[in-house]
């Protein structure tokens, strides 16, 4: 591993490369460094034992844990050296403006997945990086085909910081012994097709017709018009999902639902969406709605959630489809009747 580029060098080449290319390449490598001192964090496993670490709810409801409040102000601190313009956090209930002359807007999620930390599984940190508009009011209401570059961290067996800087994806992994994170994919590529699938399954009863008639055809495997068998996995985690569809392929599912306050379903589309699916596409796969490109999408509010589909061209395709299909549509928009008379519930 010793020889492979190291994250500061390949920064360094980028830099001389574009107008905002230095402000991005130095707030991927303050959130960079951020990151090794949260995989130091929850390495410790001092975060593991669930008594007394919740610290309340942020300004969106979540459960906020002790390590959600921590890694925020572990990455604000290191970010707060650069002139960036604005800034806005999963943890922060507006985003703040910073400095007026910053070239760039930051958003990031300090810590995705928190759920997971008591059972020792993969978490992460997800961060957008914007352009500074004239008006900085509306930094986080961009569509997400304006974001520079995008990336995740993922705190599991390894420490993997995922990049794109909007010519492909590289995946570095943190070296311990040198302390620094060192080239180990390069141009990642999704799978077109792929037979895995991941949704919280629990929510079954709540999902509208088309996505259910997804899952159902899944389900069915080689019996059904997918032809073929499908393997599950749901991890809780955005990020360890995200990683696993970057290496073996897989279409991830967290829709919109019919329980209170998921109408949109739970993921938010400023510093989770938008950033996961600008990394699909340059992956080579496909991040939507159901009904439209995630991408296309910008933010009225900065913690707005929305429906995510996303991983493989082929299967996210197939979602897309069945949300245009008459019949699933029409049992859509008449929810009641739909759900129990289409599937006879
Ligand atoms: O518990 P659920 O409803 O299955 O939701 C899991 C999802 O929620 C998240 O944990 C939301 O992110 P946060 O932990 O940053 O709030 C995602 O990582 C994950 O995909
Ligand atoms: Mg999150
Ligand atoms: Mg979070």
């Amino acid at each position: 591993m010793t020889g492979q580029l190291r994250l500061d060098d390949y920064l360094q080449r980028y830099s001389e490369t574009a107008p905002h290319a230095l402000a991005v390449a130095a707030a991927v490598d303050a959130i960079a460094s951020g990151s090794i001192e949260i995989a130091d964090l929850t390495s410790t496993g001092l975060f593991a034992d669930a008594s007394g670490l919740t610290t309340g709810r942020n300004s969106d409801g979540d459960l906020q844990r002790d390590l959600d409040v921590q890694a925020d102000a572990i990455i604000r601190r290191c970010l707060a050296r650069l002139p960036i313009a604005a800034l806005a956090s999963e943890e922060m209930r507006e985003p703040q403006i910073v400095d007026r002359e910053g070239r760039i807007c930051v958003a990031i999620d300090p810590l995705d997945g928190s759920s997971n930390i008591d059972i020792n599984m993969t978490v992460g940190t997800i961060f957008s990086i914007l352009p500074a508009p004239d008006d900085l009011g509306l930094a986080f209401h961009q569509r997400g085909t304006a974001q520079l570059a995008a990336g995740f961290v993922t705190y599991g067996p390894q420490t993997s910081l995922v990049l794109t800087l909007g010519e492909g994806v590289d995946i570095f992994t943190y070296d311990r012994a040198a302390k620094c994170f060192r080239l180990a994919r390069r141009g990642v590529q999704i799978s077109e097709t792929s037979d895995e699938f991941a949704i919280n399954a629990s929510n079954r009863r709540h999902w509208d017709p088309p996505v259910r008639a997804f899952i159902d055809e899944c389900l069915a495997g080689i019996d059904g018009p997918a032809n073929r068998d499908f393997n599950m996995r749901w991890i809780g985690s955005l990020v360890a999902e995200a990683y696993r569809i970057l290496t073996r392929g897989g279409v991830f599912l967290y829709p919109s639902d019919a329980r209170p306050g998921y109408g949109d379903g739970r993921l938010r589309l400023t510093y989770e969406a938008h950033p996961v699916a600008f990394i699909m596409e340059q992956a080579g796969g496909a991040a939507t709605t159901g009904r439209e490109r995630i991408l296309d999408l910008a933010a009225h509010n900065l913690h707005q959630r929305v429906p995510l589909i996303m991983g493989s061209h082929h299967e996210v395709r197939r979602v897309e489809e069945l949300h245009c299909d008459p019949l699933l549509v029409a049992s859509v928009s008449a929810p009641l009747f739909a759900r129990r008379g289409f599937f006879r519930l």
